[in-house]
């Protein structure tokens, strides 16, 4: 190795050695949301990132994995066609089923491949890197926020690679595509996971989020039960209210403006992954006109804005 290699090398390693010893703020700092909390991400931000790139480069084993050959057969494969020919979107559009006005419902992820994934987020949940949990939830083991512009996310690059290709190849032309309001109010992107556990992080109350489009997908392993932990859709203009379940894999995608809630768990645990998309400076769409969708060569493309630092929490 010459001796530029071997530096960087040590540099790295150094990276991770000095992530792993990092006093993280209390528990209560984080659930308090003390100032200190805030300074502890952003004055790590760089030193985290380049622990996360070391600790990916030594699990390549699982890494290697968390990839496009995840995503459950059929939807791969329309969407695959849609990005050939936009015109064929509606191949796309089968697959997902309306459960209540703005909330859809599909099968993303392989069940059977799941655990691939869920293996890769333990070890990252292992890694001893500190990883900021979603709000204040500081009890939550293997809750983190996924996306660049959130301190304490996770940088490792394959997770991040992945998590990119879900958001531009996936989630964003498919609710162009199904909320023809979105188009423009979507060029930035957000995620994180939970966990949900009896007696640890267990429900959440009725609530909208600050999204136009709001993509959450189950990531428990088939077997994997849980009582509970229901999540519950509001149609605002009926007072109706749909329970769901999502079963292993499984995607709701819905408008952020669709109020909903999370039911306490009472056992076992529940696993997911919540993304969104929003506009520049947060930006949703308001009004209640639905707007006419915009032509579909327009709408199956990435938009080259860049990306802000703005994030809901
Ligand atoms: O429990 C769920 O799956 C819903 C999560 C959610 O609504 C949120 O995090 O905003
Ligand atoms: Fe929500």
């Amino acid at each position: 190795m010459s001796d530029i290699h071997n530096n960087l090398a040590v540099a790295n390693n150094s990276a991770l050695q000095q992530a792993r010893a990092l006093d993280l703020p209390s528990r209560n700092e984080m659930l308090q949301r003390a100032p200190a909390v805030e300074q502890f991400w952003y004055s790590n931000r760089l030193l985290l990132e380049r622990a996360w790139h070391q600790w990916d480069e030594q699990n390549t084993n699982l890494g290697q994995w968390v990839n496009e050959s995840l995503i459950s057969e059929p939807l791969r494969n329309a969407i695959a066609l849609a990005w050939e020919d936009p015109n064929k979107e509606q191949e796309v559009a089968n697959l997902w089923e309306e459960v209540l006005p703005g909330v859809y419902q599909a099968q993303l992820f392989d069940p059977a491949k799941l655990s691939l994934l869920r293996d890769y987020l333990s070890a990252a949940a292992d890694a001893k890197i500190p990883l900021r949990p979603p709000y204040g939830i500081a009890l939550n083991r293997n809750g983190g926020m996924l996306d660049k512009r959130s301190e304490g996310y996770l940088a490792a690059p394959s997770f991040q690679a992945f998590y990119k290709l879900i958001m531009d190849k996936y989630m964003r032309p498919i609710s162009r595509m199904l909320f023809p309001e979105s188009m423009g109010f979507d060029s930035q992107t957000f995620g994180f996971s939970i966990q949900y556990q009896d007696g640890m992080d267990t429900s959440l109350r009725p609530h909208t989020d600050a999204s136009t489009a709001t993509m959450n997908v189950n990531l428990n392993v088939p077997g994997e039960t849980f009582k509970g932990s229901e999540v519950d859709f509001f149609n605002p203009k009926t007072g109706k209210v749909t329970r769901t379940v999502f079963a292993p894999g499984v995607a709701v995608l819905h408008r952020g403006s669709v109020p909903h809630a999370a039911q306490p768990i009472t056992g076992g645990s529940r696993t997911n992954m919540v993304l969104w998309l929003y506009g520049e400076r947060m930006q949703i769409p308001r009004g209640t006109l639905p707007t006419r969708k915009a032509d579909a060569n327009v709408r199956w493309t990435i938009p080259t804005v860049e990306k802000d630092d703005i994030a809901p929490f």
